[in-house]
């Protein structure tokens, strides 16, 4: 049987690895054996563009940012994913397609239809099961990311404010957009609560 595959998206700093990395210790623990995974990487040569994409030192044009998340998604897909589902196994990504819908869509590059059209070429169109959408308001989350990163932003996350209010409204418009697949999840509260509201909605899953 066909493994499931869960993707965690939203904002900086909400809580994403903290939760991937939690979920999949859970399914460990009933016995599967998840692949926890991430992007931008997951293979070694989207690993190599996900070091370009976030160097502050480079820079890029709208379009062609978006056709380097493109191009690691077709290879994290093709190397990682695809085999992992195919074998049963559950994957669990930090980040996938949302992440670019939300982040590079309405960025004055590629539309969202662009976005999809590439996916569907680069990456057979392969759509999770269930998105987790992690949601918290910035300054509830601010103080985390000052602890996490001091002044060490990458060259997307050191965007100014109005971009990432863009990106948690485009976010929201997503999961309004597609109810059967998005979940949104309130990430405040401890790293124990959040993960109890995210483990309801993959029982649901299972
Ligand atoms: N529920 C929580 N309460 C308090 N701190 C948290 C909580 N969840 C995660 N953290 C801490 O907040 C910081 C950011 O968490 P994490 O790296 O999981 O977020 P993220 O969404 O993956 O961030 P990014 O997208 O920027 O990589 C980490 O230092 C983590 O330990
Ligand atoms: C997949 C993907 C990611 N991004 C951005 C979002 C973050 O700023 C970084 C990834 O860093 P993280 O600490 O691993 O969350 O990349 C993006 O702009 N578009 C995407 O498709």
């Amino acid at each position: 049987m066909r493994g499931r595959f869960i993707t965690f998206e939203g904002g900086e700093g909400v809580g994403k690895s903290t939760q991937a990395r939690m979920l999949a210790a859970a399914l460990e623990a009933r016995g599967h054996r998840p692949l926890l995974t991430r992007e931008p990487g997951g293979t070694p040569g989207a690993e190599a563009i996900r070091t370009l994409l976030l160097d502050p030192a480079q820079s890029f044009g709208p379009a062609s940012e978006t056709l380097l998340f493109a191009a690691a998604r077709a290879d994290h897909v093709a190397e990682a994913i695809e085999p992992a589902l195919a074998a049963g196994r559950w994957v669990v990504c930090d980040r996938f397609l949302d992440s670019t819908r939300a982040y590079q869509g309405g960025e004055g590059g590629l539309t969202d239809a662009d976005i999809c059209t590439l996916h569907a070429v680069g990456s057979r169109g392969l759509l999770p099961d269930l998105t987790l959408l992690l949601s918290a308001a910035p300054e509830q989350v601010a103080d985390r990311l000052a602890a996490r990163d001091g002044d060490n932003s990458d060259r997307i996350g050191g965007r100014p404010a109005d971009y990432h209010r863009a990106v948690a409204a485009r976010f929201a418009a997503l999961a309004a957009m597609e109810p059967e697949r998005f979940r949104v999840i309130e990430a405040t509260g401890s790293p124990e609560e959040v993960h109890a509201r995210i483990m309801a909605e993959v029982e649901a899953l299972a």
